[in-house]
C-alpha cells in the first residue's frame, strides 16, 4: 500500500510541477501583452490620423490576445500523451495538452493545442489502432492544482509492467464531467471529447454535415468545438470570412456564450433566428401556425408578388405638367421602360434608376419639341432633362409606377392589406389568411426575418438620397422591440460595449445609428449581405425552408455544421427527415451523421421520454446513456386544483434528494408567473433563464429547448401536446432536460394523458 500511494503521490507531484510550469509560462504572456498594450497607449494622442489607426489596430490585437491568455485560465493543461520513440518526432518526452499551444522562451513546445493534428490521438487512439500512443493521461486540476490524474494505458507492454498504480480507464474523468452540477451556463467538454464526437469536430472544412442526435449526445457541444476547431485550422481564410453561429434565441445564445472564448476563440458571430436581419430586433413568434404560414417556400412567391406589384403599368394616357407645358405619359412608354428596366435583372430599386432615366428622357424630348416648337428655337436638353427630374408630377406618375421601396415597408403593407395580401399569396386558405393580417406598426417577429432579407434581396438598395419615408415609423417598432424583448436588448447591449441598463429608446437609437466597430465579427453582423466562410446551425429542426434559404445566402459556398434531433421538431407537421426538412437549400452532397450516446441525461429517464415520443409514432433513434442515474423519474396525477401545490411539493423532494443543484420547473406559460412568486417567497432565486445564481428556472418547455438542469419537474404534459397540436416533440424535449432526477406532475385524468407516459 505504502508504495502504491508513493507511485502515485509522485506522479501527481510531477504533473503539478509540469502543470505550474505552463502557468507560469501563460502568466509571463499575459504579463507581455499588458505590456505592449500599455505602451501603446502611452503612445497617446499625437500622430497623424494613419498613426492612429495603426496604433488602434495594435491595441485591437494586443486586447485581443491578451483577452484569449484570460479565457484559457480554467484546465490550462487537461492531458498528457507517452508515445512511441518513433512517434516523438523532434520533441521528445511526453506531449502536454491544453487549451492553447505554448511555447518557452527557447520556442520548445510546452503545450499542444487540441486542435492541432498531433493532439488528435488524445481523443482517437485505442487500444486496437494505438496512434503511437502507449499511455493516455487525463489530468484534473483544480484551480492551478493537479487533483488527480488517470491514466489509460493502450500499449500492452507497458499495461503489463504495471508501471503504475494509478487510476485506469478514462471512464473517470467523463464521469465526473456529466454527473457534475449544473451552473447555469454551459462548459466546453475540451478535455474529454468522446472519438465519435472528434470525428464531427474535425471534419474539413467544405460541405454542408449534419449532425443528428437524440437529447443530450452533445450536439451544442460538438457543434461549438468544431467552429473552434475549423477557426484554428483555418485561421487565415475564416478570421477574414468569419463563422456564423445561429442558436433558437439569446436565451441560449447565453447559456453557450462562454464556450468558445474558453475554447480561446472570440470571433465567432452569435446570432437568434430574430437577429439575422441587420436592424431588425425581432419577438418570437408566438403563434405555431403563423410560423409555418410565413415559413413555407412559397412565402419566397409572396414576397416576388408584392415586388412586382410596385412595377405598375398604367391604363390610360396621362398628363404630367413641367414649368406649365402639358406631358403626356403613355401606356406604351411605360410598358417599355418597365421592361427594359426588368431587362437589367438589377434589384428593385436599382432597376428603377433605368426606368426613370427612360422615361424622363423621353418626356424631355416632348418639352424640347414643345418649347422649340413655340420658341422656333432651340432649347439646351440637359436643363430640360433637369426639369422633368425635378417636376412634382413626375416624380409622383413616374413612383405610382415603380416605388423606390425599403423592405420594411413593402411588408407591413402585404399584412396590413387584406387585398395585397389575398394577390401575393394566393395560396392562402381564407383563414390562414386572417391569421396573417395584423396591424401596419406591428413588431417583427422571427417569422418575418427571412421574409424581410428575401426583400432586402429583390429591392436592393434604396436609391441615395431617397427619403427616409418610413424611418419614424421603423424607429417606432425599433423601440417596441426592444421593449418587447429583454433578449435583444441583452444581444444589442453586447454589440455596443455598453454595460448596465439603457432605454429602449436610447438602444433602437444606437441600432439606427450603427456603432464604431473593429472586428470582422462585428462588420458581419451589422451587414445583411455579408458572405461568411462557415456556419453553424443548432437547434437546426425548427428551421423553416425560409429560414434556411436566409442563411444559404450568408454562404454560398455551403459550407455548414447543421446541428439537431429531427425527432424533437415542435412545428405541425415538421419534416421527419433532414433532407425533407432542408429541402433545395443544400445539394446531395449534405452528409447526416449520428451521435449516439446520450451525456447527460440517465438511462432510466431516455427509456421513459423515448417511450412516450413513440408511442406518438415519432421515430426516435434512443442513444444509450452513459449512466443509469440513481432517481427513479416519477408521475404524480392529482385531482383538479392541486397542481400547483403538488409541483412545489415535488420540486422540494427533489431538490433534497439532489442539493445545491440548479433545478427547473417546466409549466404551461400562465403558471409561470404564480410559480415564480411561490419560490422566491421561499427564499430561492428564480429566473426565466438559466444563469450563475439562480436556483431554479420557471419557463416554457419550448424555453428550456437546448438546455440543461440537475433536476426537473414538469407540469401538465398532456397540454404540452395539445397546445404544440398533438405533436409530441416539446414533450419530448422537456423530458429529457435534467441531468439526475425528473418528476411530472398533472390534474388531467390518467386517460386523457399521452400514451407511453403511464408505465
Ligand atoms: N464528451 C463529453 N464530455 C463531457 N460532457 C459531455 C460530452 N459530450 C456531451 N457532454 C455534456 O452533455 C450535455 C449535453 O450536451 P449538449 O447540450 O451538447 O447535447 P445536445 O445533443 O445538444 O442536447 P439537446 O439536443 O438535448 O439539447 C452537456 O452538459 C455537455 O457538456
Amino acid at each position: 500500500m505504502g508504495d502504491t500511494v508513493t507511485v502515485r503521490e509522485a506522479e501527481l507531484a510531477l504533473e503539478r510541477e509540469r502543470v505550474a510550469v505552463r502557468y507560469a509560462r501563460l502568466d509571463a504572456l499575459r504579463a507581455e501583452k499588458q505590456e505592449q498594450l500599455a505602451g501603446v497607449r502611452r503612445s497617446g494622442l499625437q500622430g497623424s490620423v494613419q498613426n492612429h489607426s495603426e496604433r488602434d489596430a495594435f491595441a485591437a490585437l494586443y486586447e485581443d490576445r491578451l483577452a484569449q491568455l484570460e479565457a484559457v485560465e480554467d484546465r490550462l493543461v487537461f492531458g498528457r500523451l507517452d508515445l512511441d520513440a518513433e512517434h516523438e518526432a523532434d520533441t521528445p518526452g511526453p506531449r502536454y495538452i491544453g487549451r492553447i499551444g505554448l511555447t518557452d522562451e527557447e520556442h520548445e513546445r510546452l503545450l499542444l493545442d487540441w486542435r492541432a493534428q498531433e493532439a488528435g490521438a488524445f481523443y482517437q487512439a485505442t487500444p486496437l489502432q494505438r496512434q503511437g500512443v502507449r499511455r493516455r493521461r487525463h489530468l484534473m486540476l483544480r484551480g492551478r492544482t493537479v487533483r488527480d490524474i488517470e491514466d489509460e494505458v493502450l500499449d500492452p507492454e507497458l499495461a503489463s509492467a504495471g508501471t503504475n498504480e494509478i487510476a485506469v480507464g478514462g471512464q473517470g474523468a467523463l464521469l465526473a464531467a456529466v454527473t457534475a452540477r449544473r451552473t447555469g451556463r454551459m462548459h466546453d467538454i475540451v478535455a474529454t471529447i468522446q472519438s465519435e464526437q472528434d470525428e464531427l469536430i474535425r471534419r474539413p472544412l467544405p460541405g454542408a454535415v449534419v449532425v443528428q442526435g437524440g437529447p443530450g449526445t452533445g450536439k451544442t457541444a460538438v457543434a461549438l468545438h468544431r467552429a473552434a476547431y475549423l477557426l484554428y485550422t483555418h485561421r487565415e481564410r475564416l478570421a477574414k470570412a468569419g463563422v456564423l453561429l445561429v442558436g433558437p434565441s439569446v436565451g441560449f445564445l447565453r447559456y453557450i456564450e462562454r464556450v468558445l472564448p474558453s475554447l480561446g476563440e472570440t470571433g465567432v458571430v452569435m446570432a437568434s433566428l430574430g437577429t439575422l436581419y441587420p436592424g431588425v430586433a425581432a419577438v418570437p413568434e408566438t403563434d405555431p401556425r403563423v410560423a409555418v404560414l410565413k415559413g413555407r417556400i412559397e412565402a419566397a412567391e409572396m414576397v416576388q408578388a408584392a415586388v412586382a406589384r410596385r412595377q405598375r403599368l398604367i391604363p390610360a394616357r396621362r398628363t404630367v405638367a413641367v414649368d406649365g407645358t402639358a406631358l403626356t405619359l403613355s401606356p406604351g412608354m411605360v410598358r417599355r421602360a418597365c421592361e427594359r428596366a426588368r431587362a437589367t435583372r438589377k434589384p428593385h430599386n436599382e432597376a428603377r434608376e433605368t426606368f426613370v432615366k427612360i422615361l424622363v428622357r423621353e418626356l424631355a424630348d416632348q418639352l424640347r419639341e414643345k418649347l422649340e416648337h413655340s420658341a422656333g428655337a432651340t432649347v439646351n436638353r440637359d436643363y430640360l432633362l433637369e426639369d422633368v427630374r425635378t417636376s412634382r408630377d413626375v416624380r409622383i406618375a413616374l413612383n405610382l409606377c415603380w416605388m423606390p421601396m425599403t423592405p420594411q415597408r413593402l411588408l407591413a403593407e402585404v399584412f396590413s392589406t387584406p387585398e395585397t395580401l389575398r394577390a401575393c399569396a394566393p395560396w392562402l386558405g381564407d383563414d390562414e389568411a386572417r391569421l396573417l393580417l395584423r396591424a401596419p406598426d406591428a413588431p417583427w417577429t422571427e417569422a418575418d426575418v427571412p421574409l424581410l432579407d428575401e426583400a432586402a434581396e429583390l429591392l436592393g438598395a434604396m436609391p441615395s438620397g431617397a427619403p427616409a419615408e418610413d424611418g419614424e415609423a421603423q424607429h417606432r417598432r425599433n423601440v417596441e422591440n426592444a421593449k418587447a424583448t429583454l433578449e435583444n436588448v441583452h444581444q444589442t447591449l453586447a454589440d455596443l460595449g455598453v454595460d448596465g441598463v439603457v432605454d429602449a429608446e436610447t438602444l433602437a437609437r444606437a441600432n439606427e445609428r450603427g456603432t464604431v466597430r473593429r472586428t470582422t465579427a462585428e462588420q458581419a453582423r451589422h451587414d445583411r449581405t455579408w458572405t461568411y466562410g462557415h456556419v453553424v446551425v443548432d437547434e437546426a429542426q425548427e428551421l423553416s425552408p425560409m429560414q434556411w434559404r436566409l442563411l444559404a445566402r450568408r454562404c454560398p459556398m455551403k459550407s455548414f455544421t447543421i446541428v439537431g434531433d429531427i425527432a424533437q421538431a415542435s412545428a405541425p407537421g415538421a419534416p421527419r427527415t433532414w433532407r425533407q426538412a432542408l429541402g433545395d437549400s443544400f445539394d446531395e452532397r449534405l452528409v447526416v451523421e449520428e451521435l449516439s450516446v446520450n451525456y447527460r441525461t440517465p438511462s432510466r429517464i431516455v427509456r421513459w421520454a423515448a417511450g412516450v415520443a413513440r408511442a406518438a409514432g415519432v421515430k426516435v433513434t434512443a442513444p444509450e446513456a452513459v449512466r443509469e442515474g440513481d432517481h427513479e423519474p416519477t408521475l404524480t396525477v392529482v385531482p383538479a386544483g392541486e397542481l400547483q401545490q403538488a409541483v412545489l411539493a415535488r420540486l422540494a423532494e427533489l431538490r433534497d434528494l439532489v442539493p445545491e443543484g440548479l433545478s427547473a420547473l417546466v409549466v404551461p406559460e400562465e403558471l409561470v408567473a404564480p410559480l415564480s412568486a411561490a419560490m422566491q417567497q421561499q427564499g430561492l432565486t428564480v429566473d426565466r433563464v438559466p444563469a450563475p445564481g439562480v436556483d431554479v428556472v420557471v419557463a416554457t418547455a419550448r424555453e428550456t429547448k437546448g438546455l440543461e438542469f440537475d433536476v426537473v419537474v414538469l407540469a401538465s404534459p398532456e397540454r404540452l401536446v395539445a397546445d404544440a397540436h398533438g405533436v409530441v416533440g416539446d414533450l419530448y424535449v422537456a423530458m429529457t432536460r435534467c441531468t439526475q432526477a425528473l418528476a411530472v406532475v398533472t390534474d388531467a385524468p390518467e386517460a386523457d394523458l399521452p400514451g407511453g407516459l403511464v408505465r
